[in-house]
C-alpha cells in the first residue's frame, strides 16, 4: 500500500517538485500529468487540490500526508499534525499600504484574504479593525479606496512596490509544511515513516 500526498496545486506544487527531484525521487509521473488531479508515483500517490482543501482532505483522512503553506493552517485551523516546515513556499505575512496615506475610515479597515488571522493579529494588540474579505490582487484595495491596508503575503515586495504600496508592519515568517491526518499517523507509520523522514533535512545557516 502506497500512502496518499496532497498537494496545494500551482506555485507550491513547482515548488515541491523541484524538492523532490532534489532528494532524488522520479517525479516524471508528476511532470506528466497534464490536467490529471490523482497521479500514482514510485512511492506514493499524488493528489492535487486548492490549499485549504488540501487541508481538508488530509483532516478528513482521504490524504495521509499534506503540502501546504502555513497560512492555510492558520487561517483555517484545521484539524491536522503539522509534522514539520519545508524548506520553500517562502514568505512573510506583513500589513502593508501607502506609505503616508491618512486612514480613510474612522475604524481602520484592512483588505485581506486572511481574515482570521487579521483579527487575531490586532486583537493581541488591543486593536479591533474592520475586515474587508478580498479572494486575490488585495494590493488594488487601498489604492482603490477599499480600505486603508491590507494584510497579504510578501515575497520578494515586487507587487507592492510596483503598486506604490510599503510594508507598515512584520506580522510573520511562513514557509510550506508538511501535515499529516492523525489517525494515519499511527496506522500507517511503517509506510508513512520514510517518505516524512525524506523531507526532514537540515537548513544549512549561511
Ligand atoms: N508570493 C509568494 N511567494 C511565496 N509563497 C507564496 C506566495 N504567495 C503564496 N505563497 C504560498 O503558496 C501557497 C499557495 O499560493 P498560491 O498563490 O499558489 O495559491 P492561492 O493563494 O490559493 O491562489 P490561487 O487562488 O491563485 O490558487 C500559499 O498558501 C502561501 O503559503
Ligand atoms: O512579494 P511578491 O513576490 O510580489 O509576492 C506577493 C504576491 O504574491 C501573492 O499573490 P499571487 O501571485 O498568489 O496572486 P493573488 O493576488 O491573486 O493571490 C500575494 O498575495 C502577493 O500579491
Amino acid at each position: 500500500m502506497k500512502p496518499v500526498i496532497a498537494l496545494t496545486k500551482g506555485r507550491l506544487e513547482k515548488q515541491f517538485l523541484a524538492f523532490l527531484e532534489s532528494l532524488n525521487y522520479d517525479i516524471q509521473p508528476l511532470k506528466e500529468k497534464g490536467r490529471k488531479l490523482q497521479v500514482e508515483t514510485e512511492h506514493f500517490y499524488a493528489v492535487f487540490a486548492k490549499g485549504v482543501d488540501v487541508a481538508t482532505y488530509v483532516e478528513h483522512g482521504i490524504a495521509d500526508i499534506g503540502i501546504v503553506g502555513e497560512d492555510i493552517l492558520l487561517e483555517f485551523e484545521p484539524d491536522v499534525y503539522d509534522l514539520l516546515p519545508l524548506p520553500f513556499g517562502k514568505c512573510r505575512l506583513a500589513v502593508a499600504g501607502e506609505q503616508k496615506a491618512e486612514n480613510k475610515f474612522a475604524k481602520q479597515r484592512i483588505a485581506t484574504k486572511f481574515p482570521n488571522i487579521t483579527t487575531k493579529y490586532f486583537r493581541e494588540r488591543g486593536k479591533s479593525v474592520d475586515i474587508v474579505k478580498l479572494e486575490g490582487s488585495v494590493e488594488l484595495a487601498p489604492l482603490l479606496g477599499l480600505a486603508d491596508d491590507i494584510v497579504d503575503i510578501v515575497e520578494t515586495g515586487n507587487t507592492l512596490r510596483e503598486n506604490g504600496l510599503v510594508v507598515k508592519e512584520e506580522m510573520l515568517s511562513i514557509s510550506a509544511r508538511c501535515i499529516a491526518n492523525r489517525n494515519s499517523l499511527k496506522l500507517k507509520k511503517a509506510i508513512l515513516a520514510p517518505l516524512i523522514d525524506s523531507f526532514r533535512i537540515e537548513e544549512v545557516a549561511i
